[in-house]
């Protein structure tokens, strides 16, 4: 079997340490090309800084990480961007002083390595297909959070992912907004895109994912199909908190 062929992301060993606080403990993720993987645990279990290692804006103290079959460990943020790693923060960080047109051009020439004619097609493309055509113009500091979250994922597909890293993107959002957004998610995963995806809002994240792991205290502590491995009494007791 190649692995390049069949697995976008093989992560392996990783650990990360902030002084004497140990956030991730040899934890390994591999995501198969075309796969929607989903990650939950409790607060400050380390999810968000597994993106962080993976996309590279932090190095890792242990562990290797391979994407489509190249070693990216020792390479910055920026190449595994240009390799196809796309990721949102789970606070938007757009450039507010730019309107949402301009914030994709700059993650589609700078991230995606796209010239401008390029990126200014696809950057329209993508911002109708996330239903921010009509806000093209706008300052991205006028956007409701929902619009502000939109802007953050097509920021993240300006760069033209492969493997697309979702962090908590439907957290403070309504039910209804909730049910758009997996649709979204849906259809960028259909075109192709393989993705990891952070969430607190568990029954959106069923909704999609194939496959689920549980991180507790940096560690993995379940991993299988997304019911299963949900409703499992190890997950129920340690994650909610719940006597199973
Ligand atoms: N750069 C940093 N320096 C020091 N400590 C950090 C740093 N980044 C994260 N931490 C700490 O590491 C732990 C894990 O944080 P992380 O954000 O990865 O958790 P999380 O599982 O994503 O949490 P949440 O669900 O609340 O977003 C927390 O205790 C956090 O305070």
């Amino acid at each position: 079997m190649s692995q390049s062929n069949q697995t976008i992301l093989d992560a392996r060993g990783l650990s990360k340490s902030f002084g004497a606080l140990k956030v991730t403990n040899d934890v390994s993720l591999q995501v198969a090309t075309g796969e929607a993987l989903g990650i939950i645990g409790p607060n400050g279990a380390g999810k968000s800084t597994l993106f962080n290692l993976i996309a590279g804006t932090l190095p890792v103290d242990a562990g290797h990480i391979v994407i489509a079959g190249r070693d990216v460990t020792r390479t910055t943020a920026g190449v595994r961007c240009r390799m196809g790693v796309g990721r949102t923060y789970q606070i938007p960080k757009p450039f507010d002083g730019m309107t949402v047109l301009e914030n994709l051009l700059v993650a589609a020439t700078n991230g995606g390595g796209q010239s401008m004619d390029e990126a200014t097609a696809s950057a329209i493309d993508i911002l109708d297909r996330l239903g921010l055509g009509e806000l093209a113009d706008t300052q991205a500091s006028q956007l409701r959070l929902l619009d502000r979250k939109r802007l953050e994922m097509a920021r993240a597909l300006a760069t033209q992912p492969r493997l697309l890293l979702l962090d908590e993107i439907a957290g403070g959002l309504t039910e209804q907004e909730c049910e758009g957004l997996v649709a979204t998610i849906k259809d960028i995963r259909a075109a192709g895109v393989s993705i990891i995806w952070i969430e607190h809002v568990v029954h959106a994240l069923l909704a999609v994912v194939d496959r689920l792991v549980v991180i507790n205290f940096g560690e993995v502590l379940a991993e299988g199909l997304p019911q299963e491995t949900f409703r499992s009494r190890e997950v129920q007791e340690i994650y909610l908190g719940i006597e199973a």
